[in-house]
């Protein structure tokens, strides 16, 4: 159990906190859509309440090294746990660099069903180095040890990326990716990439958001269908003539030869999902697993050896093979605040539901008593048409959750820092975060008349960078059209952390210290008159 604080009794009213997602700071005005933004709220908060900068990227949130940003996964997972983990990027580099991966029964599973029936080994996955979903250089180690073991033939599904790294960057990714495969290829070991499409087009939808992405990737990579290319090149460049779109919202294409698919999935083939990361991994698992699936027609199901890179979901058992352990987080923030018997209520919009729920609980879907859910449908459109998304939603369930006086603890995540942020459109990101202000405005005032206090922070940074810089001038990179280059992908910021206390006369305030996303559940759990869990990070809190 939780012991009881002996200096402060606790606060009275609930304890809320609001991820502001993709909100980091940034002193530097330049394509900073936050500092940007006309947000009085927010910034009156800065001013008058107390408040520090939270670490949210790198080795702070369990990230191979510094030069990592952070994401929602990590973020969520260090807010809810109070502790770092080493996640799933380091994870799975650990144990490809060990051989371990090579050497678990999941791997030999997959390995030896291709051998046995002389069938095909697929790889699918998001086609990257920006380690948040996936790393090429893991792929790569997988082809080359796929050989190495005698596996005669092998395809490879490329989901382009263009958010978590620069937005028209696919190319980059191609062209050394097919020079290691000529390098490789043999009589022996014939090997190709044999489908592929945009990441936000196809495959990796999440938290249910958007079925459609995955009927289209399973017709894409399972059955072939779709518009056929002689080569990966060749379908990028003339979908980006013909759609001007980003990597990431490209349409599906079928690598073909001779009038056929080079490359669809057969019985008897072997699949591995390269992704680390659970949330957009989910529902195309679903698909290759379950016998009785109802979200769309497979049309054709094959009977496939099926792998994920890591276990997605524990509870639901996600996929059944893995190749790599996923973190085993424990002694979550949620579970304690449970085991107390307090009553806590977590709220998003459908694309970060997952988020305030799985996440902030160490990956796990099942509730812990006295938990509940809101969930708000997303909208289905590119989110820089509607920057301000379910924000005024969100504000409102929060507001009636605070006002019930039922909860104790409360969680929400409003996306819109970071959904717009991925869109690369300034104007837009501006606005979302003015959405943000707006929401802010009208549920911070509720919770100063229920006697509780919040704490406003955010997961990671995005809309404070929304320009493609060059580091070595500093200066924005260009288009050839002379446009500035958006930057799409998180950011290496730092997050603020407000404490808004209206209610115990200034008793209360944030130490000035080096402090990262990891020591706000301490800092909640001195807030509602609790010591820490002996496994969390320390509280942030000061009192007087
Ligand atoms: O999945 C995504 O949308 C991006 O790769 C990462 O964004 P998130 O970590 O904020 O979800
Ligand atoms: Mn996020
Ligand atoms: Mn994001």
């Amino acid at each position: 159990m939780l012991k009881k604080l002996s200096a402060f009794e606790g606060i009275k009213g609930p304890i809320v906190t609001i991820v502001m997602d993709g909100v980091g700071y940034s002193p530097k005005e330049e394509g900073n859509a936050v500092a940007q933004a006309r947000k009085p709220y927010l910034d009156s908060l800065m001013k008058k309440y107390s408040h520090v900068l939270l670490k949210a990227h790198g080795t702070a949130v369990g990230m191979p090294s510094d030069a990592d940003m952070g994401n929602s996964e990590v973020g969520h997972n260090a807010i809810g746990a109070g502790q770092v983990y080493e996640q799933g990027a380091a994870l799975v580099a650990k144990s490809i660099q060990t051989g371990e991966i090579f050497k678990r029964d999941a791997w030999k599973e997959i390995t030896e069903n291709v051998r046995a029936k002389k069938s095909t080994l697929h790889f699918l996955g998001l086609f990257s180095d920006g380690n948040v979903h996936s790393n090429i250089e893991h792929l790569k180690a997988m082809i080359a040890e796929a050989k190495k073991e005698g596996i005669a033939k092998v395809r490879v599904h490329v989901l382009l990326d263009g958010r978590d790294v620069p937005e028209t960057s696919a190319l980059d990714y191609v062209g050394p990716f097919e020079k290691f495969l000529d390098e490789l290829r043999s009589p022996e070991f014939d090997v190709c990439i044999a489908s592929g499409g945009g990441r936000m087009k196809i495959t990796m939808d999440r938290y249910n958001a958007n079925w459609k992405m995955v009927e289209l990737g399973w017709k894409t990579h399972v059955l072939g269908e779709g518009r056929y290319f002689a080569n990966t090149t060749e379908a990028i460049n003339t979908l980006r003539a013909e759609t001007k779109a980003i990597d990431q919202d490209l349409p599906p294409f079928v690598i073909a030869k001779d009038g056929a698919p080079v490359g669809t999935i057969q019985d008897g083939d072997s699949v591995v999902y390269f992704n680390f990361r659970g949330d957009r991994s989910i529902e195309i698992t679903r698909a290759f697993e379950e016998e009785h699936f109802v979200e769309f027609d497979r049309v054709r199901f094959p009977k496939v050896t099926y792998a994920g890179m890591l276990q997605y979901d524990g509870d639901l058992k996600l996929p059944k093979r893995f190749l790599v352990p996923p973190p085993a987080i424990e002694n979550t923030s949620g579970e304690w605040f449970s085991k107390a018997g307090l009553k806590q209520f977590a709220c998003s919009e459908t694309q970060k539901y997952g988020h305030v729920t799985y996440f902030w609980n160490g990956n796990r879907s099942s509730k812990f008593d006295g938990e509940t859910y809101l969930e708000i449908p997303s909208d289905v459109v590119p989110f820089e048409q509607r920057p301000w998304m379910k924000s005024a939603e969100i504000t409102d369930s929060m507001i009636d959750a605070v006002a019930s006086g039922k909860y104790n603890v409360l969680r929400c995540n409003f996306p819109n820092g970071d959904m717009v942020g991925h869109t690369g459109s300034l104007r837009a990101a501006t606005m979302a975060v003015e959405a943000v202000d707006l929401g802010l405005a009208r549920l911070l005032p509720v919770i100063d008349a229920m006697g509780g206090v919040a704490i406003i922070t955010a997961d990671h940074g995005n809309a404070d960078e929304m320009y493609d810089v060059d580091k070595k001038t500093g200066l924005p990179k260009t288009n050839k059209d002379g446009s500035i280059k958006a930057k799409t992908s998180h950011t290496l910021n730092p997050v603020p952390c407000i404490l808004y206390d209206n209610v115990t006369g200034g008793r209360l305030s944030l130490k000035e210290g080096s402090w990262g996303l990891s020591n706000l559940a301490a800092t909640t759990a001195n807030l509602l008159g609790f010591e820490k869990h002996e496994s969390w990070d320390d509280s942030m809190l000061l009192i007087k």
